[in-house]
């Protein structure tokens, strides 16, 4: 009879090596030549055990113990990957010894506390934000960006700006305006006293691709914003981005903030103007003082590719057709393109001159202000005109192809009547179309010689 010893070691891989594998009839050779002890028969004590055994359950305790320091340090290496902001430019800002806290707090002090404001900029990678948060910090206030670098265009330039705003000291924090618990945080983190809301889906061809991200974006992520700021003691003032485009089919001209904005001929309108009644709704019922911006077509350095200057650019130097929309009767499009420096100018000026909110834990003293304002640049320049100044400034002869202009969110004109900002903003462009796409220009040749580089 078998004791339960023997069983064990019949079972163990030492005894199937040494003793019961067998080929063609005959045993195998055992690999080692020490032979087990016996001190009784039929048993092994544990002194006596084969070396095989000691070296078989060394090497297994070497592997156990391998394997529990791999766990615990593949379990911190995630601890701290959830702990720390994704974005590698985040990453790269953070020293050693700090978290991503206190670099938002660091960023957010402007450099005198008692004149400087703290303003949390979103979309602060995008075109018009990284601008504005810019100029903001280059006068002395606190900045801190909010962006999630989405890839509706090439997010390596959306990168490359976020690097630019760190160079300068302006943390960029990547995280979707839809993030509650994130810009919770960045509020309890700082009391800003002012919000320049910049993130949303642009573009307004690409609503019919991918409808749902304008929901996502200008409704879902505009409301958030607002319930953020509503909760926040202090409130902060909100200046954010609406657009030309919510006069979609109005043909009255120049467009005045009091013409009616309720034909739109985009569902990026549509989102625009349901944004601007959200924060009529804000303002009323908790006194957020809330300002609109109405862009007209924004151009310039570190612009966005998806625009037609930007697209045509690229292929003009590629020697490849670009598409020319035209109206009916082969009238012009034209556009009331605005340069950027023009429009930061008019978004620091809307800061510096909102009133404060007027609600706090849930109590609201007195109405607060609710503004809407152009910023346009007066000028409305047809596309075959932008066609012709690109072909100068870039000696290049462009490979047209004229179509009707197709139904799908453009419209045939944009020009700003531009009083009421230049009233109560002394909001007053400057920049030209040929002298602003000059400047687009050196900065394209510029920064794409450098990328191939
Ligand atoms: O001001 C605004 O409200 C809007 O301005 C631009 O929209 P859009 O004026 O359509 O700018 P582009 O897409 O750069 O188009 C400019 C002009 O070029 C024309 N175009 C565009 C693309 C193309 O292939 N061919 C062409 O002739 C358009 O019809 C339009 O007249 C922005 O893309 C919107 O995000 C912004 O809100």
């Amino acid at each position: 009879m078998q004791t339960p010893s023997h069983h064990k070691l019949h079972k163990s891989p030492l005894t199937q090596n040494s003793s019961r594998l067998k080929t063609n009839g005959k045993r195998l050779k055992p690999r080692t030549k020490t032979k087990p002890k016996r001190n009784f028969p039929g048993k092994i004590s544990s002194m006596d055990k084969p070396i095989h055994t000691h070296r078989f359950r060394y090497r297994c305790s070497i592997t156990k113990l391998i394997f529990c320091w791999f766990t615990i340090l593949l379990a911190f290496f995630f601890f701290f990957l959830l702990k720390t902001p994704s974005s590698n430019a985040n990453r790269r800002v953070l020293p050693s010894r700090s978290t991503w806290e206190n670099v938002v707090v660091q960023s957010a002090k402007p450099r005198d506390n008692s004149t400087g404001h703290s303003v949390l900029v979103t979309g602060a990678a995008g075109f018009v934000g990284t601008h504005v948060s810019l100029a903001l910090k280059e006068r002395g206030d606190g900045v801190v960006g909010i962006d999630n670098f989405n890839k509706y265009y090439d997010p390596s330039l959306k990168r490359r700006r976020s690097d630019l705003l760190l160079h300068n000291g302006v943390f960029v924090l990547e995280a979707d305006i839809n993030d509650s618990e994130k810009l919770a945080k960045l509020f309890r983190l700082v009391k800003f006293t002012h919000v320049v809301h910049l993130a949303a889906q642009a573009g307004v061809r690409y609503a019919l691709k991918n409808p749902a991200s304008y929901v996502h974006s200008n409704i879902a992520g505009l409301v958030n914003v607002f319930e953020v700021c509503k909760s926040a003691n202090p409130q902060p003032s909100i200046v954010w981005a609406s657009s030309s485009s919510v006069y979609g089919l109005n043909s009255k001209v120049p467009f005045s903030e009091e013409d009616r904005a309720d034909q739109p001929a985009s569902l990026y309108a549509a989102t625009k103007k349901a944004g601007e009644e959200i924060a009529h709704a804000y303002n009323h019922i908790h006194g957020l003082s809330i300002t609109g911006l109405r862009f007209f077509t924004v151009y310039g350095p570190w612009g966005r590719p998806d625009m037609m200057y930007f697209s045509f650019t690229k292929n003009m130097l590629r020697g490849k057709p670009i598409v020319v929309f035209e109206g009916p009767d082969h009238g012009s499009v034209a556009r009331d393109f605005t340069y950027i420096d023009d429009v930061v100018k008019g978004c620091l000026a809307a800061l510096d001159t909102a009133e404060k909110s007027t609600g706090s834990g849930g109590r609201v003293e007195g109405r607060a202000q609710l503004r809407v304002f152009n910023l346009g640049n007066t000028s409305p320049v047809p596309v075959s005109e932008v066609v012709s100044i690109m072909e100068r400034l870039l000696r290049v002869k462009a490979k047209k192809v004229v179509v009707p202009m197709p139904r799908n969110g453009d419209v045939l004109f944009t020009h700003a009547n531009i009083s009421l900002a230049r009233r109560e903003l002394g909001y007053m462009p400057t920049t030209d179309l040929k002298t602003g796409l000059r400047k687009f220009v050196n900065w394209y040749l510029a920064y794409y010689s450098e990328s191939k580089r």
